[in-house]
């Protein structure tokens, strides 16, 4: 679905990615590597949001680098959705459980029951947990209809239980995900590891 192939990214003398190469296949993809070794460079390069310097991203086989900043941004919301580090970023914070997932595109709630968060559709999103409230992410970013789950160390400001709910349900997401994190048990449950090395 998605494809990097020799992806190099460079911020003048800084090689943050050097030539890259790895196919997001189903399950579970997670960069891992010590700190600066671009695992969220290379996330936000997968994503579309940033440019390689060299090499190419492939979405559905077809190569990117001559796309537009606006045809990129339009595959990115049809194919792509991100889930940031901090659960607050997720979410519209003065709707309820069920508004936030309705305005993410869901018609229903039953992306609640599949994701451990049934009978919570009237809950305001202060009453979650910080797990609760990334997995609300997740399943925000499901009803967005994407073909590829991003996620920037999703579990990274959590505790250890709320991180656990994360992991439960990244181990069960019904589309591919890409996630970069330093979690051990996430690179545990992962279907393939990339890992990158200290630049
Ligand atoms: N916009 C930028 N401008 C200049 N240098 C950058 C930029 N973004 C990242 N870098 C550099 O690129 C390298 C990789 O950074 P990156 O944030 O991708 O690593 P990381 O593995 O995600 O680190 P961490 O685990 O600490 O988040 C670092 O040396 C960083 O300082």
């Amino acid at each position: 679905m998605i494809r990097a192939c020799g992806v190099g990214v460079s911020y003048g003398p800084v090689r943050a990615v050097s030539d890259m190469s790895l196919a997001i296949a189903p399950g579970l993809t997670v960069l891992s590597g010590p700190s600066g070794s671009g695992k969220s460079t290379l996330l936000r390069v997968l994503s579309l949001v940033e440019r390689p310097s060299a090499g190419e991203v492939f979405v559905r086989d077809r190569p990117t680098s001559a796309l537009s900043w606006s045809e990129l941004r339009s595959l990115r919301r049809k194919e792509i959705a991100v889930v940031f580090q901090n659960p607050a970023d997720n979410l519209i914070s003065h709707l309820t459980v069920g508004e936030n997932l309705r305005a993410a595109g869901a018609t229903d709630l039953s992306l609640l029951d599949r994701l451990g968060l049934g009978g919570s559709g009237a809950w305001r999103i202060g009453a979650l947990s910080g797990g609760q409230q990334q997995r609300l992410a997740f399943a925000c970013a499901l009803a967005r209809g994407a073909s590829v789950l991003v996620a920037d160390e999703p579990t990274s400001q959590l505790d250890v239980r709320s991180a656990d709910l994360v992991l439960e349900t990244l181990a069960s997401l019904p589309v591919p995900a890409v996630v970069a994190s330093h979690d051990p048990r996430l690179v545990e449950l992962a279907d393939l590891c990339v890992p990158l090395a200290a630049s």
